[in-house]
């Protein structure tokens, strides 16, 4: 990488908005060595000390379900060129493997999550706030699917989740961080020509700091 500060940028939205599968877009136009992803639900915060039952109660839709001060620590790490120790999350077991994973920074930093625009401390060191908007039922659908295939879970638990934790959450403090946002996407994954944009945007300020 160069000797320059890395970008970061800020990538929010509900769940099931498309933030992962824009961030993958985007990231897939440059060399492997460019653009750096860090997912802030890898940073919930270490539940391995509880049992499994009450795992199942925590709220991972409010601010303080995650360690923000390990990702912020983090950030700055790999702002001033040092590599980090990225923890891994499982979300069946709803908590952190006891592994985690060096990764060395990279001239672009991604962040991302549903609530990454909602620290100020974060929105401090973030060059680009994007807000990936998507209509709620779109949502719920595309989270029900993956969150059966992928996430171990069951139609009756999404449901039930979403109803009663996922939905009044993302009205309180998912959606109003959408007022940080420089660039507002919708419907997130297949919006080429947002992802264009951004690309383009992104080798302008990488040309700049080759100068
Ligand atoms: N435009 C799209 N059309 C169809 N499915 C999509 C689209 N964008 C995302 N998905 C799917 O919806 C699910 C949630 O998308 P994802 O990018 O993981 O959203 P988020 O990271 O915001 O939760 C994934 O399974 C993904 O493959
Ligand atoms: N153990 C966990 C941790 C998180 N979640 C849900 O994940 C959502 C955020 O991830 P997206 O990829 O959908 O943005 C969030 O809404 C949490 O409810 C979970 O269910 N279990």
């Amino acid at each position: 990488m160069s000797n320059h500060k890395p970008v970061v940028i800020g990538v929010a939205g509900g769940t099931g908005s498309g933030k992962t599968s824009i961030t993958r877009s985007i990231s897939q136009r440059f060399a492997d060595k460019t653009i750096l992803v860090i997912e802030q639900d890898y940073y919930y915060k270490d539940q391995s000390h509880l049992p499994f039952e009450e795992r199942l109660r925590t709220n991972y839709d409010h601010p303080l379900a995650f360690d923000n001060d390990l990702l912020i620590q983090h950030v700055n790490d790999l702002l001033n060129h040092k590599s980090i120790e990225k923890p891994v999350y499982d979300y069946a077991l709803h908590t952190r493997s006891n592994e985690t994973v060096e990764v060395e920074p990279k001239d672009v930093i991604i962040l991302e999550g549903i609530l990454i625009l909602e620290d100020p401390r974060l929105l401090e060191l973030m060059d680009i706030k994007v807000f990936v908007d998507t209509d709620a039922d779109v949502r719920i659908i595309r989270r029900l699917l993956r969150d059966i295939k992928e996430r171990g879970r069951t139609i009756d638990s999404v449901i039930d989740q979403y109803i009663n934790v996922v939905r009044p959450m993302h009205l309180q403090f998912v959606e109003p961080t959408k007022r940080y946002a420089d660039i507002i996407i919708p419907e997130g994954g297949q919006n080429h020509v947002a992802i264009d944009i951004m690309a383009t945007k992104i080798q302008t300020i990488l040309n700049r700091k080759a100068i």
